[in-house]
């Protein structure tokens, strides 16, 4: 790296970390109003194991740590997971939504950002998101797109190099994904803080980071540029650079396997377009169709 403007997180804290959740355990079982004696009975675990992980000096297997989970009566997520404790109305808020339906879920969302939802939709219509996988066609239609409706067009890949004063490979390859994902989502949001209006080419994988996703969703109007397999394959290979698939035989399986675990995340999107067999042209004319937003430069040139 030539410049220090990305650090790697600091390394984890595993000390504290084993601390806070010993004294989790501890505490929801002082809720419960079990011993320690108790809990290890109903954990299979010996009394003193269970007061050595309470003061933090346990780090225990997974499959030990669901069966004290069990004997607490939780679900083990909400044992080992990291951070604050969440306030209660959140705690709350979820155990509600699971009893709900998947078809009552996507209701739930959309009526509480309705109520709560920032900015207001007129902003979030003029802020289109082009999201997918490789090789769907999300530059070359953005920048069409933003050309005829006069606003500007932003590649989220570049702006993250731009801010983070790194190259993607330098991102993913020395620091890793999480720094990758804070990186995009530090951009993101810059972004959104400077530019009322414009249509943008998002990465590739933007879509599996649930916190982005979810800001991306609420804050613009969200378009999946997508292609037959095949179709992304033959485009991203006439780019030369293979990522996020391997430079390999394996290529074509790596990236049937990708495309389908992020389908369900893409098909979030409010608008589907699929480019295989259409001009960039063509794609851009139904586009302009389906998302029906104000076209800046034909109010301009009318006004
Ligand atoms: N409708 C189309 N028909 C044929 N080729 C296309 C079409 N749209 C884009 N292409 C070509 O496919 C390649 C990939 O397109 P583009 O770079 O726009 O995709 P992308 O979704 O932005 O991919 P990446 O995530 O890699 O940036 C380019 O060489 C482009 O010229
Ligand atoms: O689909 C992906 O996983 C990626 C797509 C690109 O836009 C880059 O953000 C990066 O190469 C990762
Ligand atoms: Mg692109």
């Amino acid at each position: 790296m030539t410049n220090d403007r990305v650090k790697p997180l600091p390394a984890r804290d595993s000390d504290a970390y084993l601390r806070r959740l010993g004294e989790r355990v501890r505490v929801l079982r002082s809720q419960r109003g079990m011993t320690r004696k108790a809990l290890a009975q109903h954990a299979r675990v010996s009394e003193r194991y269970l007061a050595q992980m309470e003061i933090g000096k346990g780090n225990c297997s997974i499959v030990l740590l669901r069966r004290i989970a069990r004997a607490i009566g939780l679900p083990v997520t909400q044992l080992v997971h990291d951070g604050p404790e969440p306030p209660l109305d959140l705690v709350l808020l979820s155990q509600f939504l699971e009893r709900l339906s998947p078809a009552e879920l996507a209701d739930a969302r959309a009526l509480l950002s309705e109520r709560f939802r920032e900015p207001e939709p007129a902003d979030r219509n003029r802020r289109i998101a082009l999201i997918g996988l490789r090789g769907g066609g999300k530059s070359t239609l953005g920048k069409l797109l933003a050309e005829r409706l006069g606003i500007p067009f932003i590649e989220l890949d570049r702006e993250i190099e731009r801010r983070s004063g790194a190259s993607l490979s330098e991102l993913f390859d020395m620091f890793g994904q999480e720094t990758f994902r804070r990186a995009e989502r530090e951009a993101f949001d810059a972004i959104l803080r400077e530019h009322p209006q414009f249509v943008m080419a998002t990465s590739g994988s933007i879509v599996t980071d649930p916190g982005t996703l979810e800001r991306l969703l609420a804050s613009c109007m969200t378009v999946w540029v997508r292609a037959e397999p095949e179709e992304h394959m033959r485009r991203v290979m006439a780019q030369g650079d293979m990522r996020p698939m391997a430079n390999s035989a394996r290529s074509m399986q790596d990236l049937v396997s990708i495309l389908k675990s992020r389908e369900p995340l893409y098909a979030k999107a409010e608008v589907v377009l699929t480019t295989t067999g259409k001009s960039p042209e063509q794609n851009l004319g139904e586009l302009l169709r389906q998302i029906a937003v104000p076209d800046n430069r034909m109010r301009a040139r009318s006004a």
